[in-house]
Order: C-alpha cells, then structure tokens, then sequence
C-alpha cells in the first residue's frame, strides 16, 4: 500500500484540557474511525489541527506533541485571529452556510477570504513538507478547497485526492459566491474529487460547466492539460465495531436501565452536533404535534435529544441553541407532568457505549436535517440494532437518503407530515420493522467505512500518475523548432483558435491586430499560410479574398489554393440528406431559446452558444442522440463541438486539405497545424510525420504541443515571426 498523507482540518485526536491535566482524546466524528485504519497501515502523516492549545504551558505543549507524533499525527497550530477568521470565519460563516442552502446565514460582506486562503497555503505548505515521491495524498473538506490546487503548484506529479464531506450545492446557489472561481479551481488540483452523492457530482459538474466553461465527460475534466476525475463515494461507518458493541453485555445492561427508567414510555431519539442545518427545532414541533393530536400517547413518550455542543463562538450557533433551549422548555411546560417529562435534553457529548446504548434502546430514530452532506448518525443507529428492531425517520435531504431508501423518509420542513412519520414509526408492526432494519443493516453493513476508503483509494490509485500521462509540452517549443530557414506551411484553424468565441458568428470577425498578423504571415517568402475552417465559403471570402493565403470552408469541402483562384468543391459528396435533417434541427432551436440553426452549402450546424451552459449541453446531447436514432443510415457524420452540433457530410473532413496542399510543396517542406476543437483533430491526423500540431485548449488531442486560446496562439504566431 502507498504511504497516506492526510490533510484535514481536525486531526483524528483533539487535545483535552481538564483542570491541570492535558490528554489527546479522539476527535469525534466518522472521519476519525473511518480512517484511522488507513493510516496506521500505511504509515504515513495526518495533518490537521489538535484544537486550542493556547493555554498549555510548554511543558504540557511537549507531552501532547509527544504523544501525537507517537500517532503519527503532524499538528498544525491555528492562531487565535486564525481560528477566529479561516475556521469560524470563512469556513463556517461563508462555505458552511452556502453548501447547506442558507444564504441569508452568510454575512453581507467577508472579510475573511484572505484569512482563508492563507491558512489553506500553511496546511499546503506543511503536506508538502512531509511528501515523500510516491505517496498518495488526500485532502478533506471544505475548510481546505484551496489545498489541492496549491499541493498542485508545489509538487505537480504527486497524486491527489479531494473528498467534501458536506452537499455540493446547486450551480444556482454556489455561483452566488465572489469566490468561485478560486474554489473550483483549488478543487481541480487534484486528481480525483469525491462527494457523498450522485446529485453533488452533478453540481459540481454544473458548475464546473457554468463558471469555467469546463465539460464532464462522463467522470473526467480536462482542465489545465490534467485529467480530473470526479465521482461519488457515500461515505459509510465502522459497522462491524457498533455491532459488536451493541452486543456488549455492559450496553445491553445500560439499555435494561434505560427502559426500566422510562417505565412504559416509548422511546424517540435524536443525537446530532448542534447545528441549524441538523432540523432539530422542527424535530422537537414534530414531537409536539404529536403530543398535541394524541392525547393517549401524553405521559407515555419520552423524547431524548443529545446535541454536542459545536463552534458556540460563532453567532448563529448561539443564537440556535437559545431557540433549541426555549422548544425544549415550552413543550416541556406544556406536556410535562410531576412523573414524565416528555423531552430530555442533554447539551454535551457521549462517549461511543452510552451513544450505542440510546440507539439500541431507541424505538424510533429521528434523523431530520433541513440539509446533511451524508449524515453517520443514521447508520449507526442501524449498524447497532443486530435485534433489527427500531424504525429509523429520514430526513430526504440527508444524503444518506439516497442510499437509505427503506427508513420512513421524510421532507423536514412539513412539521405535519413528520409528525404522521413519527406516528406511523411507533405504530409499525414488528414484522415490517424488521424487514426494513434488515434492509437498511444490509446497505450498511456492505458500504462501511473500509469500503468507502478502498473504493476511493483504489479509484485514486488506479488513475495513470501525472507522470505516466504527462501534460502536453507547451506551443513554444514547437514554434522553436518551426524557426530558422526552409520553406512552412501553416494550417490554421479560426473559430477558438484565432478568435475566441463570439454570441453569433457574425460577431466573431477578424479584427485588425489579427488581420496585420496574418497579412505579416503571408508577407514571408518561406511560409505559406492556409486558413481551415467550418464556416462558409461566403465569409472567409468577405473576411480573407483579400489576403494571399489558402482558404478552405465547410471543413474542407470547398477550398481556394491560392488569391484570385477560384472555389473547387471535394467530388463525389451527397448531401441531399440535409433537407430532411433540417427540421429537427428548427425544432431544437424552437424550444431552446438563445439557439439557432446556421445552413452552409453541404451541412447544417445547431448553436447554443448563447444558452446556459448546463442546459445547452444536455439539450445537445439529446440532440445527437435524436439524429443517430433518425439517420444513422445516412452518409453524414454527426459532430459535437464547442457549443455546436454539427452534421456534415461522409467523408469530408479538414484533413482531406492537407494532402492536396502540400502536393504543390517540396517533401522536405515543414509543416504546422494549429487547432482547438473536434474537427481540427483530424487535420491533425493528415499532418505528415516531422509535423508540428498545437492544441489551442484543454481537450482530449492527438496534438503533440498545447497552448491556451487565441491569444496564446497569437502569441506564438508573432514569435515565429520574431515580433
Ligand atoms: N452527542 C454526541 N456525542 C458523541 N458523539 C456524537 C454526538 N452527536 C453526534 N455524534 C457523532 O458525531 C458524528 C456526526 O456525524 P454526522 O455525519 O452526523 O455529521 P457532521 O455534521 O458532524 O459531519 C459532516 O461529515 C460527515 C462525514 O462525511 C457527513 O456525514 C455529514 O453530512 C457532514 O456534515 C457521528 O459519528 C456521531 O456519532
Ligand atoms: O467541529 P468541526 O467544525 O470541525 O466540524 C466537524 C464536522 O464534522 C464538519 O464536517
């Protein structure tokens, strides 16, 4: 197994101050069992944080760092103004809220994007410190986005992967932060990128569409010449050891006591951190709702919320509790009595036995966050009832529901319908709770932790390196090579190649510092320069008849060899397809607002570039996918390119130029083929041996050099030049 460097925020163990004396004690959470396997096995480092230790002495300072190099675990200290501005502050005042829905939560201004971005470059630094050649490093969570890309920077063949614990919004909300880009493309550092569910893989990947431009294909993103792979792994838990503890006759005693203390009270339970997204306000009118419609079940429920207190320096956390606090105190007051107390509430943390021993006693579980990356707790309660009793409420917008699918799902903000779900939980027959506990124990048992962790490991692992797949070399050491004298012929793409992208076409003219830069191109006596294009004839006349170069429209099926030559069309092309291809192209750009249909002499090309680009891109897809259905006996050829669906005829493509071109030229003439999408790739095919082909982008090439966009490829043009 490769060596793990682990980098999260918390480290698994959280430094405990108790009067004088000072301990490391496990963090609580998933993440710390999850892992913990893992890391001992492989032996390698885990960074994060121990938590405050602004108060030890050095003395105590050296017994805790002792003992947590003797777990192997790397801390890195966060200042005062540090755990005030990154953690509190853009951490969990900005990225927390966003990712949960709850814009109003953020503040109107942050301030602390700064603090944040520096913290991320301490936890890079520190993780590049400790890399050996060979490791396999993962980064956790939203605190650290930054890490990956900036571990990019710092050692660009290492391996990388990203897990976020929490949901990955809708592109809707997450565009809503100035930050965004900054983010997306800190996640794009690494090599594998990972998410709870399926439905935040498809965010992301919006997003990634939305804001950068940048397409998934299936699981994989090209960005910056880099392969990206992104997949959903829903995280599970140690089942295996809640099971066997749930079985510890020390529980099994502490469960006796639970229901003896409750006498015939049925048993409601709810154990979360607190915090606003874990629905616990709504939970408690639930159970009020409950206590108000039954009359019979007054004196005979009693409601146990266990809440961990978490970040209480942060305002709305406060602010949450007081609200919690009162919910408790009012239902209490109205449904309590002298012998039971409907809801026994405790603000603190439990260890694992009295946690499993609540879970074993429960008879319904409430799990009802308003938004839950995963959420653990529902499967442990499952993991420690081998009596497969107990009848689990599920919040829908946990990301457990995705998997959970046999719990009493419910929408955490209809008060009224949680209510009939806790009804309807307590009244479920014997037989039907045990075949969902069976069920839901099941898809625990088979994604547990350990599997979560080797399907992502060995997912990561089994990417190709960055340096069995290194990224292409840069366009300028192609043009080196092009300099000096001999005679050259450029083909040149235009469209993304030496114009960006225009709304429409027509906007996407040539402009003067272009046509000086190709009018200097011609003026050489050793190159000769041929524009290759999908455009029609008609425009790269109107645009170039003027220049002394080669044209060629409609991807080569008409072509102009030389100034004052006429237009020669390839023989032999059919396309009296077109007429009937026409229609269902019209009516893609009828229902999708923003497209349209451009008609050249021999093809037909539907645009969206103008559409939004999650949309776009689907109704694309459908769209080839419609065509291939309807004429795939046809002699066309069905072509996806940047925000375009084409359809041109069999058989004419932009390499056909190029064996035409240079029989004119000496066998020992050099050539170069500058290109950004699909079609240009096979005018990279035609480009003979010793040729030099420059990919203008980030897609998948068989170009043997890559540059960014035009005005990269400007750049390299004026070089040849030597300007
Ligand atoms: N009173 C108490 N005493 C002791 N332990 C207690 C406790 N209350 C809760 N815990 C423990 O804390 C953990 C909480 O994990 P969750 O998945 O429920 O949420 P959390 O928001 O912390 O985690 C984030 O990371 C996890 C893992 O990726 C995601 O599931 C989740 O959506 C995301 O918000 C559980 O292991 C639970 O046993
Ligand atoms: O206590 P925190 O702020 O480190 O949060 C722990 C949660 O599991 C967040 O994923």
């Amino acid at each position: 197994m490769a060596r793990l460097l682990l980098v999260s925020n918390r480290l698994p163990v959280t430094v405990k101050v108790e009067k004088d004396s000072v301990s490391v004690g496990r963090s609580p959470g998933g993440l710390a069992t999850g892992l913990s396997r893992p890391h001992e096995r492989s032996g390698g480092p885990w960074i994060g944080w121990p938590g405050d230790v602004s108060r030890l002495t050095d003395a105590q300072r050296t017994k805790v760092e002792a003992q947590l190099a003797e777990l192997n675990c790397v801390p890195l200290y966060l200042s005062a103004s540090e755990v005030s501005r990154f953690y509190e502050g853009y951490s969990n005042r900005v990225l927390w809220p966003l990712c949960h829905y709850m814009l109003d939560r953020i503040p109107r201004q942050d301030r602390d994007w700064d603090a944040y971005r520096k913290a991320n470059e301490r936890f890079a630094d520190l993780a590049a410190k400790h890399y050996q050649p060979g490791d396999t490093i993962w980064v956790h969570d939203y605190q650290l986005m930054l890490v990956p890309g900036m571990l990019r920077e710092r050692l660009p063949h290492a391996r990388i992967g990203y897990f976020h614990h929490i949901p990955f919004p809708s592109s809707e909300i997450f565009s809503t932060l100035p930050r965004r880009t900054e983010l997306l493309k800190g996640l794009l550092g690494a090599d594998l990128i990972g998410f709870h569910a399926v439905s935040y893989v498809r965010h992301f990947s919006g997003m990634l569409l939305r804001q950068l431009g940048l397409d998934t294909d299936i699981d994989r993103i090209l960005f910056q010449g880099r392969e990206v792979r992104v997949g959903a792994f829903p995280m599970g838990i140690d089942a295996t050891s809640f099971e066997t503890l749930a079985q510890d006759p020390a529980v099994l005693d502490e469960v006796k006591v639970l229901h003896e203390r409750a006498h015939d009270e049925r048993l409601l339970l709810g154990i979360d951190r607190l915090d606003y997204t874990k629905g616990i306000p709504r939970r408690l009118l639930a159970v009020q709702r409950v206590l108000e419609r039954s009359p019979a079940l007054r004196g005979r429920l009693r409601f146990i919320q266990v809440a961990v207190p978490s970040r209480t320096q942060v305002q709305a956390y406060a602010e949450y509790r007081e609200t919690v606090d009162e919910l408790v105190g009012r239902i209490n007051g109205q449904y309590g009595t002298v012998h039971s107390t409907p809801v026994h509430y405790l603000y603190r943390s439990l260890n694992e036995k009295q946690l499993v021993s609540l879970y074993r006693g429960a008879d319904v579980m409430l799990v009802t966050p308003v938004r839950d990356g995963m959420n653990l707790v529902a499967k442990e309660f499952c993991a420690a009832r081998p009596d497969e009793d107990g009848v689990l409420v599920l919040s829908e917008f946990a990301g457990a529901a995705s998997e959970m699918r046999d719990a009493l799902l419910i929408n955490p903000y209809d008060v009224e319908g949680m209510a009939d779900a806790i009804e309807e939980a307590l009244e479920m027959p014997r037989a039907e709770r045990q075949q969902r506990m069976r069920c839901l124990r099941a898809g625990v048992k088979a994604r547990d932790v350990h599997w979560w962790v080797d399907s992502f490991l060995g997912r990561l692992q089994g990417l190709k390196s960055v340096e069995e797949r290194p990224p292409l070399p840069d366009g300028m050491q192609a043009l080196e090579k092009l300099k000096g004298p001999g005679r050259k012929v450029l083909f040149l793409d235009y469209d993304g190649t030496l114009v960006g992208f225009a709304p429409t076409p027509g906007q996407a003219a040539p402009d003067a510092e272009l046509m000086k830069l190709l009018k200097d191109l011609c003026a050489r006596p050793d190159l000769s320069v041929h524009l290759v294009s999908g455009r029609p004839k008609e425009t790269l006349e109107a645009w170039f008849g003027e220049l002394p170069l080669g044209l060629h429209a409609e991807h080569g099926l008409w072509s102009r060899m030389r100034r004052g030559q006429s237009w020669q069309a390839l023989p032999g092309v059919s396309f009296e397809w077109k007429s009937r291809v026409k229609p269902v192209l019209d009516a893609f750009a009828g229902r999708v607002t923003g497209s349209f249909v451009e008609e050249k002499t021999a093809s037909l090309a539907w645009h969206y570039r103008k559409v939004d680009a999650e949309f776009g891109a689907l109704q694309a897809r459908e769209l080839r996918l419609l065509l291939f259905e309807q004429f795939s006996q046809e002699p066309m050829h069905i072509l996806p390119g940047d925000r375009v669906v084409e359809v041109r005829p069999r058989g004419v493509n932009k390499g056909r130029v190029v064996p035409e071109v240079l029989k004119h030229e000496a066998p020992d003439v050099r050539v170069l083929a500058m290109g950004d999408d699909v079609t240009d790739e096979d005018l990279f095919a035609a480009i003979p041996k010793g040729g030099l082909t420059i990919h203008a982008g980030n897609k998948h090439t068989r170009a043997a050099y890559r540059t960014e966009g035009p005005q990269e490829v400007r750049r390299l043009l004026k070089a040849l030049l030597g300007q």
